[in-house]
């Protein structure tokens, strides 16, 4: 007979042994390993099958579905068990963020079955990579779970990728052979003008931004006329007047994220064409110093192929609801054909610093109202003498804790003309207007929005249906400071 004594020392025995084996496996991590061994052995018992997610289409355009799951996978809490994970630090400073790593596998359960993901990077012939999730399952659940669980994915992340959507996102693109990959690289889009920082004509602002508004309720309308819903912008004016943050303070209105394209960087139209492609809808494109690419024909893209590119037809094959947004320092010398109606549907006009625009960006920088030097500097701004915003916007930050010496500053830089050799600028500017608008279109030290009519009667009409915009006479005035000012009224 077997002692009960020695029976329960025995079993005393093996539950300590059970559990100190317990220990080591999960304190050494061994777990896993048998957790693998385990799987392997199951799994070479039985048929699976596998989906491919490509983050690409035929096309070269983004598969919206490769962005979820990918979220998604990075939300997972096994993804700290996969063998490489990469840390980035995420929004907040104490956030780190794992996200798994190329040609890892990550596993998930959904309804009792084990599944797993590959994050699969392979390196075509164009030395490219190409990403593609891989679902693994097992055959027999997949009637069972597949539809749920890509339904379940798509439920887990929306909110996430609301949020994501709400982020804009800045684009550029790559160099011209990333053809296969996609050719836009994107970032956060932190740019912080918005229409509140722009020193500009407050009614200029508020007709911007009523067109834009007015823009975005006239889907029907445009698709009722056969016309691809865009509409285009030419922003122009001497160097640091605010184009490019004009750009970023209507992308944050709109809530559009920013394509910015590089002709420098496109290899030919078709290039060209591809780009416009692969945009999203709701969006702003831009190409900033066209005149510069055209008159230096610094760019391997020809006029035919801007102008098409203009025209956006391409763009209504992807989606419309495009801004189309171009900027340069002055159009005189630029093609006709570039600027006519339904290529620039606005034309708006960004000048040198006037006392009004003056008044705002020392109300920005230095938090003022109102000063005792103003009239001084208001006298010295209707002598003739200017700057663009960005010149005075130096001397101001430079000098922004002691508001006094800054107005001195920017008394002397616009006496002097030489205010960070700015002054110069500023002057020549007024003196020769190489760089103002021609007469009946809209000029002066508030800057100028006109709807461009002129060629196409029939463009017009639609617009001012559209908008119910009236246009009233020019006034034409001469002087280093004066402006014809055309006015749109509602
Ligand atoms: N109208 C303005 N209101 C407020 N800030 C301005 C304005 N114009 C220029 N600035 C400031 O000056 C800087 C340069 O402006 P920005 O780059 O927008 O000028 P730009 O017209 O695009 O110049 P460029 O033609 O050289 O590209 C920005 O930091 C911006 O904050
Ligand atoms: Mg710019």
């Amino acid at each position: 007979m077997f002692p009960i004594s020695l029976f329960l020392l025995l079993l005393v025995t093996i539950v300590g042994l059970y559990l100190l084996v317990r220990l080591f496996l999960y304190r050494t991590a061994l777990i896993l390993v048998v957790k693998k061994w385990v799987h392997w052995v199951e799994d070479g018992i039985h048929v699976h099958q596998t989906f491919k997610v490509p983050e690409f289409n035929d096309n070269v355009q983004e598969n919206q579905f490769y962005r979820q799951v990918f979220t998604y996978l990075n939300s997972l809490a096994s993804i700290e068990d996969s063998d490489f994970t990469n840390l980035f630090s995420g929004k907040k400073s104490n956030d780190i963020i794992l996200c798994l790593d190329d040609n890892q596998i990550v596993h998930d359960t959904f309804l009792g079955a084990r599944v797993s993901w590959k994050n699969e990077v392979l390196k075509g012939e164009d030395e490219n990579c190409r990403r593609t999730l891989l679902l693994n399952m097992k055959k027999k659940d997949k009637r069972r779970i597949l539809r749920p669980y890509l339904q379940h994915i798509h439920n887990a992340v929306s909110d996430d990728l609301e949020q994501k959507r709400r982020e804009l996102k800045l684009y550029m693109n790559a160099q011209s052979d990333h053809r296969s990959t996609g050719r836009w690289r994107s970032l956060p889009f932190t740019h912080s003008s918005t229409f509140d920082t722009m020193a500009m004509d407050p009614d200029l602002k508020n007709k911007v931004k009523s067109d834009l508004e007015a823009f975005l309720k006239s889907k029907q309308y445009y698709h009722r006329l056969g016309r691809v819903w865009k509409r285009s912008y030419l922003l122009y004016g001497p160097s640091g007047t605010g184009k490019s943050s004009f750009v970023a303070a209507m992308a944050k209105f709109l809530s559009y994220d920013v394509y910015d394209i590089d002709l420098s960087r496109v290899s030919d139209d078709s290039d060209l064409k591809m780009l416009l492609l692969q945009t999203s809808n709701k969006s702003l494109i831009v190409i900033e110093d066209l005149e510069r690419f055209v008159n230096e024909q610094s760019t391997r893209v020809s006029l035919s192929g801007i102008l098409t590119f203009m025209d956006g037809i391409v763009s209504s094959c992807c989606g419309d609801e495009k801004i189309m947004v171009f900027t340069m320092n002055g159009k005189e010398l630029i093609d006709s054909s570039l600027l006519r109606p339904g290529r620039i549907d606005v034309h708006i006009y960004f000048p040198l610093c006037s006392f009004n625009s003056f008044k705002t960006l020392a109300n920005s920088y230095l938090g003022i109202r109102d000063h005792k030097l103003f009239p001084q500097v208001e006298e010295i701004f209707q002598s003739g003498a200017t700057m663009s915003p960005a010149e005075i916007g130096e001397i101001l930050i430079v000098n922004r804790s002691s508001p006094s010496r800054a107005l001195k500053s920017v008394i002397t830089a616009l006496q002097t003309g030489d205010g960070r050799g700015s002054g110069k600028i500023g002057r020549r500017m007024t003196e020769n207007c190489s760089s103002r608008p021609a007469a009946g279109e809209s000029d002066g030290e508030s800057g100028g929005v006109f709807w461009n009519h002129k060629d196409s009667v029939p463009v017009a009409k639609e617009f001012r249906k559209l908008y119910g915009i009236l246009r009233l006479r020019s006034n034409k005035k001469t002087g280093p400071s004066d402006h014809d000012s055309e006015m749109m009224e509602r």
